[in-house]
């Protein structure tokens, strides 16, 4: 059974795949000849209106009603308007009031929107069908009327529509970033950061709002400009305040003097124009360039599948637990347990009947069995992970002699950082690919052990070590898609083994790898568990892996434990029919293909 798996610890040939250096997403938007152009063009503009008191002419409302729509000029470099204002001074201070304001209304439509959109996409749920709801409402309304309606109501102060402004934007951010969420909240590196212990908080700070930021600030750009235009608009209508000098005004005033002097109109238009091209030339840079990051990256992760029930043979009676052959207390201890899944009518769906499993100190224990058969589940029931719906209904997990079922979620998560570890079936989903090897590795480090910076970095670097990663230094600044698959495996193995666990769970830990790299991985789990007596408990179905690795193996079919014993003993005389079936499958004693005969017809057109 294990002649499929040569034992061959070659290194392997990720350490010569060749690097692909990540450059940032700022560097990536100003390489871009329109992003640096348009990022100058509001830099400046920017500057120019926060320097305005230094560099206007005069105050905005200064009045010199015998110099009115006087010519430029050297003191007036821009001329003055039909109150004999300097218009330069105008443009100048008057950007305070039109940027301010799409900052403002931003800055609302940014607090209301992406908080929530994160909350609803992360957990779902009644805030997320209240928060929908609520939006699909807002949505609903007619911005320009409701705007009319709160300048009615609450006068013409610009800042006070652009906090309207905000509310109605706010449900753009909002679908958006509810979308973004709940699509990565079912990628394998959130679930694995879950079960490395990481709090809500902390996933969603690193692994979330890293994927969220890019699109939101697209938003931002699009949602400034539109918020410039309508405000400019109102005002323009003379529906604004006429008091402040807002470039809206100052169009307002030049259309009404367009016959006399249509240059009035020229300088507002002009800075309006430029401020929104400039937005929407940015928003566009930034698009190009994070869709030129994520490229590579993202397109490996895929959402956790939800395996179907097999059809598979009846299922036979347990026929006992994994007893303590020498007496030694278990490292994890689990008793008659059943996970259930709550049904739509209000039932219970048993997934897995009553199990019971111990894995002792320095012993690897493989949990065997056909695709739906319980394993995954069982493992899951141990690190406190059950999808949403599973839960423990009966029986007990103790870990060190603790009981750890029914405990607060905090508490579990610190047991999954520190004591029991998860090795994962697929390598490269179970890493984030936005950030390096070195920073995954450092993350529940400086978590869970509390390590600075520089002590996590040489940490991370010595793991890599431990699990034989040829030129780690390099490998520390590696993406996800820059290593070999087999050396993303070991990472993961480096990782659950940052924290000293007592327990690792491996859930097919050598499925997506090739047969020499699954070799030289199940080598340096057998190494790990020799050299820091760890138990480990591997889920797999392969049976070539139990025979070459395990010391005990469990056989489950349809949610039970069929048959356990000493590997050797239940792989060489199986007792159970089910146990019997699984190996014969596997068996390689089936009768030789015949020789590949040409067809009658065919051999007859060949001689004619
Ligand atoms: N979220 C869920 N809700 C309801 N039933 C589920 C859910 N997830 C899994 N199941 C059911 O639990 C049973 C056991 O699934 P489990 O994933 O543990 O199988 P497995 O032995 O690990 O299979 P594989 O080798 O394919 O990973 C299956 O019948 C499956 O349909």
């Amino acid at each position: 059974m294990s002649e499929n798996l040569p034992a061959t610890t070659a290194p392997e040939p990720g350490a010569d795949t060749p690097q692909v250096r990540r450059t940032g997403t700022v560097r990536r938007v100003l390489r871009n000849p329109l992003g640096a152009l348009s990022a100058l063009i509001l830099a400046l503009l920017v500057l120019a209106v926060l320097l305005a008191p230094l560099l206007a002419p005069q105050a905005p409302g200064a009045s010199t009603l015998s110099e009115a729509f006087a010519q430029p000029s050297a003191a007036h470099p821009l001329g003055m308007d039909s109150a004999g204002r300097d218009i330069l001074s105008r443009i100048l201070y008057g950007g305070r009031g039109t940027l301010g304001g799409a900052v403002l209304a931003l800055a609302i439509a940014l607090v209301l929107g992406v908080p929530s959109g994160l909350y609803a996409g992360y957990y779902g749920g009644r805030f997320d069908a209240a928060a929908g709801w609520i939006v699909n409402l807002v949505m609903a309304l007619p911005a320009m009327v409701v705007l009319l309606a709160s300048r009615a109501i609450l006068g013409p102060r610009v800042w006070v529509l652009m906090v309207v402004l905000g509310v109605l934007v706010a449900p753009s951010f909002f679908r958006l970033v509810r979308g973004i969420v709940a699509d990565i909240r079912g990628e394998l590196y959130v679930d694995a950061a879950k079960v490395s212990g990481l709090g809500d908080t902390r996933i969603v700070a690193r692994h979330v709002l890293i994927v969220v930021r890019g699109p939101v600030i697209i938003q931002v750009s699009l949602v400034a400009g539109i918020a410039i235009a309508l405000q400019a608009g109102l005002e323009f209508l003379g529906i604004g305040s006429t008091s402040s000098a807002t470039w809206g005004a100052m169009l307002n005033e030049g259309f009404q003097n367009i016959q006399r002097a249509p240059r009035l109109m020229l300088w507002p238009g002009l800075a309006l124009g430029l401020t929104n091209a400039a937005l929407v030339l940015l928003a566009g840079a930034i698009r190009d360039a994070l869709d030129d990051r994520a490229g590579a990256a993202r397109k490996r992760s895929r959402p956790r599948k939800v395996r179907g029930r097999p059809a598979g043979i009846e299922p036979a009676t347990r026929t006992a637990s994994l007893a303590d052959a020498t007496g030694r207390s278990p490292l994890l201890s689990v008793r008659d347990v059943v996970v259930a899944y709550a049904q739509a009518d209000g039932t219970d769906k048993h997934v897995v009947h009553g199990v019971d499993l111990d894995v002792h100190p320095g012993e690897i224990v493989g949990l065997v069995g056909e695709s739906g058969s319980g394993k995954s589940q069982t493992a899951f029931a141990v690190l406190g992970t059950l999808p949403e719906g599973g839960r423990i209904a009966r029986g007990s997990i103790t870990v060190d002699g603790r009981e750890i079922v029914g405990l607060p979620e905090r508490e579990h998560r610190t047991l999954r950082g520190r004591t029991l570890a998860y090795v994962p079936q697929e390598p490269m989903s179970n890493l984030d690919p936005a950030f390096t090897v070195g920073s995954q590795l450092a993350e529940p480090l400086r978590h869970h052990l509390g390590l600075s910076r520089a002590e996590a970095a040489a940490r991370a670097l010595e793991l890599l070590r431990m699990v034989e990663i040829p030129n780690p230094e390099q490998v520390l600044r590696r993406y996800p898609h820059e290593i070999s698959g087999g050396m993303a495996q070991r990472v993961l193995i480096a990782g659950a083994m940052s924290c000293e666990p007592d327990i690792l769970i491996a859930d097919e830990p050598t499925t997506a790898l090739d047969v020499r790299v699954q070799a030289e991985v199940l080598d340096l789990l057998r190494r790990l568990r020799t050299e820091r007596g760890l138990g480990v408990l591997l889920v797999t179905h392969n049976l070539g892996v139990v025979a070459d690795l395990c010391d005990r193996v469990a056989v489950m079919n349809a949610g039970r434990i069929v048959e356990t014993g000493d590997a050797a003993d239940v792989l060489d005389a199986p007792q159970d029919p089910y146990t019997r079936t699984l190996l014969s499958a596997v068996l390689d004693d089936a009768p030789a293909r015949p020789a590949w005969q040409p067809h009658p017809s065919t051999a007859r057109t060949a001689t004619a």
